[in-house]
């Protein structure tokens, strides 16, 4: 048994879950790129290279890392199991044709089950399925070259589900490209020894969305959510109450963002980097829309009350301490955009004070060491062409609780 636990941003990191990116990225093309939410193509192999440096800084500072295909493998070693994920993932990756359906069956019964997690992950070209005489009109007419799509997102495992506390949201995606990302985290949190039993917090079957990028758990007692491009109002309503009847919680604190891609999720723009110091772009210093949201006395009842406020103040009042932002790219006007833009805001913090950062962003960087912090740069020439740093690529299973090793 694991057991799960994120009560902070910063506490000390134990337990984390990567994806290394694999084939899936190979298979982006110029012509399908901004549906699959990429800007640019990276090298897979300087792209890997730079992932195992991650990891190797993780390792270093005794955190133990476990990649999604291992766990995502380990929760199919029952046959019947296996089957009836092979199943939903042909039917969810669109796949109508009854004689595609069991081409793409046959191919991937035949892999061991690692083989076929990853050949689910890197999407099926037509070409893949050679000798086999491609029988639906959909496949003969359309110059699409895949069969099923791949899913470069996946090292982005911050998103499609989320640590908080002890429990799990299996997260609902915005978009359909990223949808079928969340079947893996179903199936660990389903079946796989370790995951299994936990609780519950958010179904990937709710209709709202919400997103792992926008949920920032800062204390038992407060969770920030982004309502954001990919974060729905709703979504944090539906989670709210769950969170609230299971767990110690008292604050959702939901910030009203705009709904772009540029900031697309909460972690975009806001990190924390000690337990009383953010990271945070210099459009977000000024007075936001913030929403506080309580229990209610009746069950399943809320109380949602409106601030127009700075994060600084809403968050040293629910902290009970006095908070530090400090302005991502400086208070440099084109450095902050760049740099953001670059994830530059979106550091991991592997204990209090101790952050992973990509080591382009010098500025930022600088400006966090001359505040206390330790930076540790990490090479981000390809990862960064996907539009998510350390904390995106990154999803904590288990942290110290602050105060523990203080
Ligand atoms: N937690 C994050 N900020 N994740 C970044 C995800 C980037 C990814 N290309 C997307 O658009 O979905």
């Amino acid at each position: 048994m694991i057991s799960l636990n994120v009560t902070s941003e910063v506490g000390q990191l134990k337990k984390v879950l990567l994806h290394r990116p694999g084939l899936e990225l190979e298979h982006l093309t110029p012509k399908w790129l901004n549906q699959l939410l990429f800007d640019d193509i990276p090298w897979l192999k300087r792209a890997q290279e730079e992932h195992d440096e991650f990891k190797k800084i993780l390792e270093d500072h005794q955190v133990e890392v476990f990649y999604l295909e291992d766990l995502v493998s380990e929760s199919l070693s029952n046959k019947q199991v296996k089957n009836q994920f092979i199943e939903q993932f042909i039917d969810e990756a669109g796949v109508i044709n009854k004689q595609t359906k069991k081409k793409l069956r046959a191919y991937l019964s035949t892999l061991n089950t690692k083989e076929m997690v990853k050949e689910t992950m890197s999407g099926i070209p037509k070409t893949k399925l050679e000798g086999v005489r491609l029988v639906s009109l959909k496949e003969r007419i359309e110059d699409y070259p895949f069969i099923t799509d791949p899913m470069p997102n996946l090292y982005f495992t911050r998103d499609p589900f989320s640590i908080i506390f002890d429990g799990v949201s299996i997260n609902k995606m915005h978009r359909n490209v990223r949808e079928r990302e969340t079947i893996y985290g179903d199936y660990i949190f389903t079946y796989h020894p370790s995951f299994k039993d936990k609780k519950r917090f958010y179904e990937r079957t709710e209709k709202p969305s919400i997103e792992g990028g926008d949920i920032l758990v800062l204390s038992k007692k407060v969770v920030a959510i982004g309502i954001s491009e990919r974060t729905n109002p709703d979504a944090i309503e539906l989670i709210a109450k769950s969170l609230f009847e299971s767990s110690e919680l008292e604050y959702v604190v939901a910030i009203d963002m705009p709904k772009k891609r540029a900031f697309m999720h909460l972690d975009t723009i806001l990190t924390q980097v000690n337990t009383y110091q953010f990271l945070v772009h210099h459009d977000f210093l000024k007075k936001l829309n913030i929403y506080l949201i309580r229990r209610g006395s009746k069950k399943d009842h809320l109380v949602i009350e409106h601030k127009e406020e700075t994060l600084k103040r809403v968050f040293s009042r629910l902290l009970k301490n006095a908070i530090t932002m400090i302005p991502c790219g400086a208070n440099d006007a084109i450095a902050s955009d760049r740099e953001q833009w670059n994830d530059g805001a979106n550091t991991l913090a592997i204990s209090p004070g101790v952050v992973i950062v990509y080591e382009r962003n010098t500025i930022t960087n600088k400006l966090l060491e001359q505040e206390g912090i330790k930076v540790i740069p990490m090479a981000s020439s390809e990862l960064s062409r996907g539009r998510g740093g350390p904390r995106c690529m990154s999803m904590p299973l288990e942290r110290l609780d602050v105060g523990e090793y203080e």
